[in-house]
């Protein structure tokens, strides 16, 4: 095949990404991400393994009939039986695929049972049996990082004579490196006839976190089709992430001068919605769709990102969706970042207004950490009379089997001490009853959330209580290590910025920012 700068992408978060242990997906779910990959511009979808449950079966099926632009794969052993499934399942698509695979190294040809010549054998007859009924089959050689050179050459030309029109070369254990991922592509290339006339993909593992630069390696030695996984869920430590390598493309294009057809700025949805879906949270820190990975906290980065993004980001978090880049405020921020989240918040400080702020912002962030919008609107509206006009004085608490909860709550509310007993649905429930009987609010409750920030059973919990009332976003936070009080805390403290943010909207107003010089 003609080399060409076209690298296409093969998805399998819905059968590699879901076979790690706990990321199954409902089928509603499965429906959608494809739906989600096929809008992406994903080249192949391989949506499941049909011979192994009724409902994969039915999910390629669905999968196969409702995509509109991918081509629909699923995934078969090399027996007729799972080929025959497969294609029931996969034909109704536009384009449907067919991949079969087999252990051909010499741990997994000692499964079967299969010595060199049967394993040729079976090969040759499951390849050509998928070709009868499908135009695109895809052949796999299990742990083909692992197989003898000679003999994978072998096999893959029994594969690409059968009718195997993909050839994927596939690191099943996370063992190789990316000198070697390239090499063995090369070899394959050099050394099987009929290399040329097919496409070569690479499937890595992570299992020694080089599953993306293998990857790329294998594409620079002559792959064109990457399989990859959302996130890089899989197995184990994971599949190569999608989102890394589109990106590494994109981004490094003068030294990797090859294309996909995704359209990047769908990343960081499409990642979120499979967060979400598998119930495998993305690392904080994790290239491309990482919370952190366009959010900059020192003071240095802040003031660079401020006066060109090129200083310290190598791309626009537009390109992967994301709206803006996020200047996260703690303890390592300097004055640039300050100035300009203000701005953001609608708070235009003058010089000696802001190196006020700033003292008492560091002050804060020395003591938290993360420093939320909110604390930044209360520590420049700290003057103001309605801050802070709800105080806890005393939480005594009474829980355990026998119900109902209790609290006596004692709150100083504009300066005035008031009293109160409530029960409710847990000692939390019950607190917050005793809040709302001696402050009644409209409020209502969006967010609470308990984390841990230290380990043991005296860790101090940090709770976060968020509140709406009529388009008003008011986000508390407190820490203590009694989860109760914590909560009670973090519950008045979104009270009394509400109450501020309130305030500072006019009459009939319905403007969520707070202006300085209005507070002024
Ligand atoms: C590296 C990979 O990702 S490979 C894909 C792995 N994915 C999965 O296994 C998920 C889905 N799997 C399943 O639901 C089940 O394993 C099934 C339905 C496929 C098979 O279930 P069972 O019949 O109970 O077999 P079991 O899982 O215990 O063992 C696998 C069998 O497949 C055989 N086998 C494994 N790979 C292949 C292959 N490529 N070609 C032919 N046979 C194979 C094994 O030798 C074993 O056969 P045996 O039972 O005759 O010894
Ligand atoms: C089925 C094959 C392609 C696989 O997932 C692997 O070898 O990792
Ligand atoms: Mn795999």
């Amino acid at each position: 095949m003609p080399q060409t700068d076209r690298v296409k992408i093969f998805d399998t978060t819905l059968r590699d990404g879901e076979q790690s242990p706990g990321a199954t997906m409902t089928h509603e779910e499965k429906l959608e991400i494809a739906q989600l990959l096929d809008e992406m511009g994903v080249d192949i979808i391989e949506a499941g393994f049909p011979i192994a449950s009724e409902g994969d079966f039915r999910a390629v099926s669905e999968i196969a009939k409702a995509t509109r632009n991918a081509s629909v794969c699923g995934l078969a052993r090399a027996n007729f039986k799972d080929i025959d499934r497969c294609w029931e399942a996969v034909r109704h698509a536009k384009a449907p695929r067919i991949h079969t695979f087999i252990g051909t190294s010499p741990l997994h040809r000692a499964i079967p049972n299969l010595d060199m010549d049967q394993m040729a054998e079976r090969i040759h007859e499951t390849v050509t049996h998928a070709r009868n009924l499908c135009e695109d089959v895809q052949w796999s050689p299990m742990d083909a990082t692992r197989t003898e050179h000679d003999y994978l050459c072998r096999v893959v030309e029994i594969a690409i004579k059968a009718g195997a029109t993909t050839i994927n070369i596939p690191d099943t254990v996370g063992y190789t490196a990316p000198r070697e991922s390239a090499a063995l592509i090369r070899m394959l290339l050099e050394r099987v006839p009929g290399a040329d006339a097919i496409t070569f993909a690479t499937h890595c593992h992570n299992d020694l976190g080089m599953a993306t630069a293998n990857s790329l390696a294998a594409v620079e030695a002559g792959a064109r089709q990457v399989e990859c996984t959302i996130n890089g869920l899989g197995e184990r430590a994971g599949n190569t992430a999608l989102e890394e390598v589109v990106m590494a493309l994109k981004v490094r294009h003068d030294i990797m001068p090859y294309r996909t057809g995704i359209d990047t700025t769908k990343i960081m949805n499409v990642s979120r919605r499979v967060a979400t879906v598998s119930g495998f949270p993305v690392q904080f820190n994790k290239a491309i769709v990482g919370k952190n990975a366009f959010a900059h906290e020192s003071g240095i980065h802040q003031d660079g990102m401020l006066k060109n993004a090129e200083t310290f980001e190598i791309m626009r978090p537009q390109d992967v969706g994301l709206s803006e880049t996020n200047l996260v405020m703690g303890k390592h921020s300097g004055r640039a970042a300050l100035r300009s989240k203000l701005r953001e918040l609608g708070f235009d400080l003058a010089d000696n207004q802001l190196n006020d702020v700033f003292v008492r912002f560091k002050d804060l962030a020395d003591r938290k950490k993360e420093v939320f919008d909110e604390d930044l609107i209360a520590l420049v509206t700290q003057n103001d009379a309605s801050a802070d006009r709800l105080k806890l004085k005393h939480l005594r608490v009474v829980c355990g089997t026998e119900g109902p909860q209790t609290a006596d709550l004692t709150m100083e509310i504009d300066g005035e001490e008031k009293k109160v007993t409530a029960t409710g649905d847990g000692p939390v429930d019950a607190t917050f009853n005793a809040v709302r009987t001696l402050f009644p609010h409209g409020a209502t409750l969006q967010v609470y959330q308990v984390a841990a920030v230290t380990e043991g059973t005296d860790a101090q919990a940090t709770v976060s209580v968020r509140l709406e009332e009529q388009g008003r976003i008011a986000t508390g936070q407190s820490a203590d290590t009694d989860t109760v009080v914590a909560s009670a805390k973090a519950y008045i403290n979104a009270i009394n910025r509400l109450l501020v943010r309130r305030e500072k909207s006019a009459p009939g107003d319905d403007t969520k920012t707070v202006s300085y010089r209005d507070a002024g």
